[in-house]
């Protein structure tokens, strides 16, 4: 669906992205994560044909996109990170508007926009857009985006700044669209909400490409950071003084950053006379990842 050559943008002296190269297959979500400023809007709005790359090469779905960046207008859905919507509008006639733009009859419109709203469990009635509150706007935002069926979805911080039940609401939504396979690429600063949603993700730093994968193959990149060892002993005095430990659940529980830290933990246990219950390796989250890739 997507072939990104060797991307770059320059703003001045300035490289705000630097040589980004990717393949993504139809019906891929992938989710873009890095530090502010990183480069992930630039990018997505390259995606979008919004924004001309100083250098690289770009098709979607077959269509070299910046030679015509027309060829997306069928295909793509843009949600951009703050959506400038009519304020005055309700709802029905603003989402009437652009399928007018999109060159849909009304009667299909209506029939879409009644069944997307729906999905979006949102109901609008009469309210001018500027009446609704903020997770209704992102909704009625995404509604617009999807309104001409676009099989390709860029979606700059589709759930920034909404409460907790709405944004992970839209996650699910978003997760639901991959799945029906529409091909979506989504920055967002909720780690959490990619790990959960996402086929592939990839970690920009500085305008370049740190890691890509899957989340099973970023954790193999990043290995395993910790091991959280479970144990018991009759007189935790006895314990070496060197050993930190907390209660856990019943019994005590030390962590070690490495396997020769587990095993060192496990013989000051056993010379106190205690057993080793389990033990856990606890892969690094995407979070972790990212604070270990740094700015
Ligand atoms: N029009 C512009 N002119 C000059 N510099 C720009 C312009 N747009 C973006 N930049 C710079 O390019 C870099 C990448 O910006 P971008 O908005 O893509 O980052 P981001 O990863 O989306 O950040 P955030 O998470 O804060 O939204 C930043 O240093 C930004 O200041």
């Amino acid at each position: 669906m997507i072939a990104a050559h060797d991307l770059a943008k320059e703003y001045g002296a300035f490289r705000a992205l630097d040589g980004v190269s990717f393949d993504l297959e139809d019906g891929e979500v992938l989710g873009i994560v890095g530090h502010n400023g990183a480069g992930k809007t630039t990018l997505l709005k390259i995606l979008s044909g919004l924004s001309l790359p100083t250098a690289g090469r770009l098709s979607v779905g077959g269509a070299d996109v910046l030679a015509d960046p027309s060829a997306l207008k069928q295909t793509l859905g843009y949600l951009p990170e703050e959506s400038r919507l009519y304020e005055t509008m309700r709802v029905h006639d603003y989402l009437l508007f652009f399928g007018e733009i999109y060159g849909l009859d009304r009667a299909t419109v209506r029939v879409r926009a009644e069944r997307l709203l729906d999905s979006l469990s949102l109901d609008p009635g009469e309210k001018k857009i500027g009446e609704l509150s903020k997770g209704m706007r992102r909704k009625v935002a995404i509604a617009r985006s999807l309104i001409h069926d676009p099989s390709f979805l860029v979606y700059d911080e589709p759930t920034s700044g909404l409460d907790p039940m709405t944004g992970r609401f839209i996650g699910e939504f978003l997760k639901g669209l991959g799945a029906e396979g529409k091909t979506i690429v989504l920055s967002a600063h909720n780690l959490f909400q990619v790990e959960a949603i996402c086929d592939r993700v990839m970690i920009l730093r500085r305008g370049r490409i740190e890691a890509f994968g899957t989340m099973a193959e970023l954790r193999e990149r990043f290995g395993s950071l910790t091991y959280a060892i479970y144990f018991t002993v009759l007189d935790a005095g006895l314990l070496d003084p060197d050993l930190s430990y907390s209660r856990a659940e019943g019994v005590y529980l030390a962590e070690a950053g490495d396997v020769e830290g587990m095993h060192a933990v496990t013989a000051m246990v056993t010379a106190a006379g205690g057993r080793v219950e389990r033990v856990e390796s606890r892969y690094p989250s995407l979070e972790e990842m990212l604070v270990a890739v740094g700015r």
